[in-house]
């Protein structure tokens, strides 16, 4: 079995040199839901700029746009109403070079537009929360993934997005999710990083990677909302870095843990991004 851990190598893609400037470490973009339900948004943007990416936007729907322009200040902000301001605002920024969608993205129809958008730029892109349900809901959708795509499915949205191939009542072994995650990667074409105290990593055609959290009492805090739209924004900002979406996947993984451990009992989301600092101060970044 591949137990993930933060080997010389993953240290060494953290680091920034003193030749390199902001665009050299990557765009992100980060799509947020209507007005009362842009902190999940936020909370990845957040993840994404202190895992070093070198400039994170928010795109907001319009009524969202003052409680977002309040709440952010090293990242910014655009309006995305719709499918088309998302159509432009890629066409004109190149240099977007990782996306972040779902985390209170909302379930509206027309979200399904603005997510066939984003896929069709073929730009790397992580799919979290109602990104996941939404393509659940509409099979055409998840027909337009691609393998610079990452799914961060909790056990839910993994049963609602692979049907037949999630948990049942009685559970897991470590086994059988390594396996689920497996057959979901090859199904979707996508890496899927299957979440929980046992988290599971696989590209297409590749095994699974396990991280197994199960003995520690401070990583069973991240049960706690909002600790999976960190995580996505972790990965978000490391594909942004130019990392390949699976060793994204896994270094967003073992950042989010480690940022747990570091934060310890009493964590909320808000402290997870607000550990970076440290724990990249100790692995010697
Ligand atoms: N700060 C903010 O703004 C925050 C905003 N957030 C946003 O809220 C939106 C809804 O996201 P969501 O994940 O809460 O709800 P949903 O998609 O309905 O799935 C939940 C259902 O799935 C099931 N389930 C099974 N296993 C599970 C597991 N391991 N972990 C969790 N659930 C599990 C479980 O069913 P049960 O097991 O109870 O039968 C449950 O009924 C989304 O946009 C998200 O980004 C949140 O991120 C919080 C912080
Ligand atoms: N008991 C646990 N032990 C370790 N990690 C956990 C535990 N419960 C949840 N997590 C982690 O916390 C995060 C929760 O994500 P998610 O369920 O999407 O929550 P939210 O939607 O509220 O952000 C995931 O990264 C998951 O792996």
């Amino acid at each position: 079995m591949t137990v993930l851990t933060m080997t010389p190598e993953r240290i060494d893609s953290l680091r920034k040199r003193s030749d390199q400037h902001k665009f050299d470490h990557g765009s992100v973009l980060v799509l947020s839901g209507p007005a009362t339900r842009t902190g999940a948004a936020r909370l990845a943007a957040m993840a994404a700029l202190r895992v070093g990416a070198g400039l994170v936007t928010v795109g907001a729907p319009r009524d969202a746009l003052p409680e977002c322009a309040a709440h952010l200040t090293g990242i910014m902000l655009r309006e995305v109403s719709e499918a088309l301001d998302l159509s432009l605002i890629l066409a004109e920024d190149q240099r977007i070079n990782a996306l972040c969608i779902g985390p209170g993205f909302g379930l509206e129809p027309a979200n399904g537009a603005t997510l066939r958008a984003a896929l069709a730029t073929h730009r790397a892109v992580v799919l979290d929360a109602d990104a996941l349900t939404l393509m659940a809901q509409d099979r055409e959708l998840f027909t337009q993934l691609h393998g610079g795509c990452v799914l961060t499915p909790h056990a839910g949205e993994f049963r609602r997005l692979f049907p037949g191939l999630g948990e049942d009542g009685d559970g897991f072994t470590l086994d059988e999710k390594k396996d689920a995650t497996q057959r979901a990667a090859d199904l979707s074409g996508a890496v899927v990083l299957y979440k929980g105290a046992q988290t599971t990593i696989a590209a297409p055609g590749c095994p699974a990677t396990v991280l197994d959290t199960t003995s520690e009492q401070d990583a069973a805090w991240l049960a706690t909302a909002g600790a999976g739209d960190v995580l996505a924004g972790l990965v978000t900002g490391l594909l942004a870095r130019g990392n390949p979406p699976v060793q994204a996947a896994e270094t967003g993984a073992l950042l989010h843990a480690m940022a747990a451990r570091e934060a310890g009992p009493g964590l909320i989301a808000e402290d997870l991004p607000q550990q970076i600092p440290g724990i990249y101060r100790r692995l010697g970044i």
